[in-house]
């Protein structure tokens, strides 16, 4: 039977986290290591520097036992993957886990072809604290199955893979995340769900890319609390898309106002907006 929401009155304890959270982020300012396709470099940096992180998009596996060593936390992305980044992403993803650090997998349009499903699964078995898909995405790597589909957009509502999205974190150990209008979380056991964000956000290329960079850096200051940081990551990036709604006219205005407005994101904003619930069976 599919997941309802549990109705819940809006959690000031998730609202207080969640600006805990941005003013860690902030303060800490965490180098993030991102790995990722073309399309979305610049929003994913621009990101990250938005929220007070650092990023660096640093690919050449010549460099990284270097730098991967001194990083908070690490962003795959395999939306443009071809053969000859696939080991740099290896070698980084060992890096990180063995040193403990944190490290993210965006598996983009995993289901569309036999060579970006293996490379994602193979990227699975070095352990990522967290994958982040839309709803087709995660269906395809819970099934291990390439899929007919839209390419990197999603032709499922994140609802639909609430249960793949549980068996996946069961079989890897990660925090799986479903984005979508609802944004699913789950550990395995749990299920929260953050209603925050526009359906315009879909229209501008790279916010699923940006929002598992942030997911990253909210990762690498509370590495303990991976349930958690998630979530709030992904509520915080809706609340600016919601704010940046508020003055855009269209998918480019939203763009530098979602930034702006991530930028710009103080207290009471954020916690009259914050809204995650629970998911029970
Ligand atoms: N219908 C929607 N309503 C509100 N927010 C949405 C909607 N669809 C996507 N989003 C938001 O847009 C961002 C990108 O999600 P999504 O489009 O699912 O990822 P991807 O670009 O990887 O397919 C996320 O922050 C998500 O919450
Ligand atoms: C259009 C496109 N093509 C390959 S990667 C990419 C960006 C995908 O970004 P997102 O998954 O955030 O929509
Ligand atoms: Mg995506």
């Amino acid at each position: 039977m599919e997941a309802e929401p549990k109705v819940e009155p809006p959690s000031d304890q998730w609202a207080d986290k969640a600006w805990t959270m941005l003013t860690t982020v902030r303060r800490q300012s965490p180098l993030i290591q991102c790995i990722t396709n073309f399309v979305s470099m610049d929003l994913m940096a621009n990101t990250l520097l938005s929220a007070g992180a650092s990023p660096a998009m640093l690919h050449t596996l010549e460099e990284i036992p270097h730098f991967t060593p001194h990083v908070h936390a690490l962003c795959l992305n395999v939306g443009t993957l071809s053969a000859d980044w696939l080991p740099s992403m290896k070698a980084a993803a060992n890096f990180a886990f063995n040193s403990s650090k944190p490290w993210v997998l965006d598996p983009v349009a995993a289901g569309a072809s036999g060579f970006r499903l293996n490379a994602c699964l193979e990227l699975i078995q070095l352990k990522p604290t967290v994958i982040r898909g839309n709803g087709s995405e995660i269906l395809a790597l819970s099934k291990a199955s390439v899929q007919p589909t839209k390419g990197v957009d999603s032709s499922h509502e994140s609802t639909d893979a609430i249960e793949a999205a549980k068996s996946l974190a069961q079989a890897t150990g990660a925090i799986v995340a479903v984005s979508g209008a609802i944004d699913i979380v789950t550990d395995g056991k749990r299920v929260i769900g953050a209603h925050n964000g526009v359906a315009m956000m879909q229209k501008i290329t790279a916010t699923g890319c940006s929002v598992t960079a942030l997911i990253a850096a909210f990762v690498a200051v509370d590495p303990s609390n991976a349930f958690e940081a998630t979530a709030l990551a992904l509520s915080v990036f809706g609340v600016a898309g919601e704010m940046g709604m508020r003055l855009a006219k269209g998918p480019a205005s939203l763009r530098m106002h979602l930034i702006d407005s991530l930028y710009g994101l103080d207290e009471a904003s954020l916690i009259s907006q914050v809204k995650i619930t629970t998911f029970c069976d």
